[in-house]
């Protein structure tokens, strides 16, 4: 065959809309990354006056501008085209958005989405003015606890909504944030035609009508039920009249929803073949970029810590969420927040340390574990899992100190006390150590010795991977995926290179296992003392 006659090797592209930034990447058909942009929501795009990608309302309330998103897109292509993009070879593209948040599309909006005109921008055709709410209510929004108690209720409490939605509600959950439209803005609602989550609003621009939701976003809106894989219809009605007209109906993650728009064609040179995937959300992303099989757990360490589990069978519980898995619409995905991470871990670090992560590490290998039975619980700012506050220290004796003997001990006192944390409560989420692999990621997993915290704690090896961008990377992995009809996830993608970072000492888990008793009881006492609910 004449070398210029022979087809393109195919690419696959992945776009991620997170709370902070617009990430786009393109892999060869071998996966191996060809291009990598990114479109800074402050920094960038400044006339919408965002901070960390959101702005503040005077009520309280945490939304984003949803123009300022349609702008990055026409950015963040220019960029790939100046990085050497070439788009007619992508053949399939998807992508994922930060969860929860919704972008309500006006009535006649659809008009405009359709018919895109090639020579102008984006953000000038789809303007404010076709959306009934100029900005997106996003995850950091909690002003919807009325509307949480209200759809608790009218299910039967908060196990039965965990049990129909895979989650308690939650004051971000996209459902109690429709339902404070519904009852707090008639007009807006009656003047809405569409209601995407950021997942599929992202998919709607490339396709040029609205996107369906995928089975895995549409997880986070205590709406949809995770084993039928259909809305419920209590929860809709408990939200909003009329809702599932606005939300049109959710289809597994691994569906080819069109081709791209012709807009995309006529402006980037895109493919008319190029297969558009459903978006799923930022986190199911990150599980389908790390490659997070069933038994192996997945500790995102940043600001927050996010651990993520894939299960053979939903567990849901008062705490935590459970997703239909964005790689197999017959499993599912466990995930746990927990809003006291890297932010506790460098407060300790500049208290003890001099601001020093290697004097940290030092004074963490001096101590022994157990820590002479020293025990602490940092939540500096209020805890998700559980919702705790303050910082709390306890003894071998199990009294309350206000502070430990040394710097060593406070160090390992604080690690200790996360992991535990995290493992006491992926356990009740269905963790197990038997064939369990801990995959770390997220700015700490660079620190050696707190891993093998981390390997002792779970009792099981740590393996850390080199990928900033777990969720545009598992947007391009579910593209080529897609297109693989009917074979299994692990067997299209083989997911990035993992390394051994630490394996578990034989005494550990006897250790452990004993001081898992105790941070329970620690964390019970304190939620007993506060009149908590475990949330
Ligand atoms: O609310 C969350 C998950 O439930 C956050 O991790 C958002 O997805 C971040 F964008």
């Amino acid at each position: 065959m004449d070398p210029a006659e022979a087809p393109k090797p195919k690419t696959f592209m992945g776009l991620d809309f997170s709370t902070q930034q617009l990430k786009a990447l393109v892999l060869g058909e071998d996966l191996k990354l060809l291009q990598e942009v990114v479109v800074h929501f402050d920094s960038e795009l400044p006339e919408f006056r965002t901070h960390g990608g959101v702005v503040e309302g005077s009520n309280g309330s945490i939304s984003s501008p949803v123009v300022m998103w349609i702008k990055a897109v026409d950015l963040v292509l220019d960029k790939l085209r100046v990085a050497g993009t070439d788009f007619s070879a992508v053949a399939a593209v998807s992508g994922s958005g930060q969860q929860h948040g919704s972008v309500w599309w006006k009535r006649g909006a659809a008009e405009t989405l359709n018919n895109l005109d090639a020579t102008r921008f984006l953000h000038n055709q789809l303007t404010v003015s076709i959306f009934s709410k100029p900005n997106a209510p996003v995850w950091l929004d909690s002003t919807t606890t009325l509307q949480c108690n209200n759809l608790e209720e009218a299910v039967g409490g908060a196990q039965r909504l965990a049990d129909l939605t895979g989650s308690r509600a939650y004051e971000r959950f996209t459902g109690n944030q429709i339902a404070k439209v519904y009852t707090d803005l008639p007009d807006i609602f009656g003047n809405t035609e569409h209601i995407s989550l950021v997942s599929s609003f992202g998919c709607s621009l490339l396709l040029g009508r609205y996107a369906p939701l995928d089975y895995s976003d549409a997880s986070g809106m205590n709406l949809f039920n995770i084993r039928t894989k259909t809305w419920d219809e209590q929860c809709l009605k408990a939200c909003a009249v009329g809702l599932r007209s606005l939300l049109g109906e959710a289809v597994p993650s691994n569906t080819v929803v069109g081709n791209i728009s012709n807009f995309y064609v006529e402006r980037y040179g895109f493919s008319p073949d190029c297969h558009v995937v459903a978006f799923t959300g930022d986190n199911p992303s990150s599980l389908a970029g790390m490659c997070v099989g069933v038994g192996d757990v997945a500790v995102s360490l940043g600001t927050s810590d996010t651990l993520f589990l894939s299960l053979q069978e939903p567990t849901p519980g008062l705490e935590g969420h459970v997703f239909v898995s964005p790689i197999d619409p017959d499993a599912y995905m466990g995930m746990l927040c927990f809003s006291n991470g890297s932010l506790a871990r460098e407060a300790v670090r500049d208290k003890c340390a001099q601001g020093s992560w290697e004097v940290f590490s030092e004074l963490l290998d001096s101590t022994p574990r157990g820590n002479f039975g020293n025990i602490a619980l940092h939540y500096s700012v209020r805890e998700i899992c559980p919702p705790l506050l303050g910082v709390h220290r306890y003894n071998k004796a199990r009294e309350r100190v206000s502070r430990f003997s040394s710097q060593e001990v406070e160090v390992r006192a604080l690690v200790e006390g996360q992991m535990l944390a995290r493992r006491l409560h992926a356990n009740k989420l269905g963790y197990h150590t038997e064939k369990c692999r801990v995959l770390a990621t997220g700015g700490a997993s660079k620190n050696v010795s707190l891993l093998q915290v981390m390997a002792d704690v779970f009792s099981a090896p740590v393996y850390t991977m080199d990928v900033s961008n777990s969720a545009s990377l598992g947007a391009a992995y579910r593209a080529k995926h897609a297109l693989a009809e009917g074979a299994a996830y692990k067997d299209v993608i083989a997911g990035p290179a993992f390394k051994l970072a630490a394996k578990p000492a034989p005494e550990a888990a006897k250790v452990y296992g004993q001081m898992l008793e105790r941070l329970e009881a620690c964390e019970n006492a304190l939620l007993a003392a506060t009149g908590a609910k475990s949330k």
